[in-house]
């Protein structure tokens, strides 16, 4: 099925929203009647965009950059970054190990929007077992977390698309998005993200869609005190500041990569972060 989007298709979506369909109804009736995730996220997403944004047919893939990691086009000095509409701006850019920080990478409502879907669904975080195959409750995780599928609401999508495109790596290659809630006191200890090849669940994880090679952890809300996303390796700290992203990417599962990482105590109040990995094929 070609997936062209005509004016006719924009009109029809424009006059669903006027008549108070809500974005996440139209999003799941375009799925249910055969449209692709990213092609029915693109038509809700340039409903918002001016019309000299908006583009007959979907995009092509989006391009993979050059080193084979995910890599956002920073290109020329650039500060800011227009991301579907989003003027993204680029706070701290680190070269080794690669860390980007990012400036309003989600609006508020995003943030709080993604938080209340997620919040019902959330456990006790679980983490690779070292031992044997599959995941066990670790103390060094001291977070509750869910994980939505790819695509699974029009939120989901549209966060995922823009990270596609300010990362330049397909949509295809990540995983579903990941929420954390840390109450007072919780943390989560300097850990790599990538899976160790000597740990025995590695290889049946490494099936569908080979290593992480990079990761955007997405501030949801602004901790009022801790919670800091650390690095203790380059003696990093950064703030969790609500609709900020942090990005680093790792081309290689060893130390050398320097992406030790951790979530620094929430002092006061509770820290909200979601997390996209990347990995190195499709995850499917
Ligand atoms: O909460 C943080 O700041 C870090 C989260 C993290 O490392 C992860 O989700 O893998
Ligand atoms: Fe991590």
């Amino acid at each position: 099925m070609t997936q062209s989007i005509t004016p006719e298709l924009r009109q029809w979506a424009q006059q669903q929203i006027a008549a108070g369909v809500s974005r996440e109804a139209l999003y799941q009736a375009m799925l249910s009647s055969g449209w692709r995730v990213e092609a029915a996220s693109q038509v809700l997403t340039q409903l918002e965009q001016p019309a000299a944004h908006w583009v007959a047919a979907p995009r092509t893939p989006t391009a993979l950059p050059k080193e084979g990691v995910p890599e956002p086009d920073l290109s020329a000095g650039r500060s800011v970054l227009e991301i579907d509409g989003h003027s993204v701006k680029v706070l701290l850019a680190l070269q080794h190990p690669r860390v980007v920080v990012f400036g309003g990478f989600m609006t508020d409502a995003e943030c709080d929007a993604l938080a209340e879907a997620a919040r019902g669904r959330l456990s006790r975080s679980e983490t690779v077992a070292t031992a044997d195959e599959g995941s066990e409750v670790n103390a060094a995780r001291t977070s509750e977390g869910m994980f939505f599928e790819r695509g699974e609401t029009e939120l989901c999508a549209r966060i995922e698309q823009r990270i596609a495109r300010l990362l330049r790596w397909p949509v295809t290659h990540g995983e579903g998005l990941q929420v954390l809630r840390y109450r007072r006191g919780a943390e989560y200890l300097p850990h790599y993200d990538y899976f160790d090849p000597k740990h025995a669940s590695s290889a049946a994880i490494l099936k569908r869609g080979g290593q992480r090679v990079g990761t955007l952890v997405m501030y949801l809300n602004t901790p009022p005190v801790g919670g800091a996303t650390v690095f203790p390796d380059i003696k990093l700290d950064v703030m969790a500041i609500k609709g900020n992203a942090v990005f680093f990417s790792y081309d290689r599962p060893d130390p050398g990569t320097l992406t030790l990482h951790g979530g620094a105590p929430v002092q006061e109040g509770e820290k909200w972060v979601a997390t996209k990995w990347m990995r190195e094929g499709a995850f499917e």
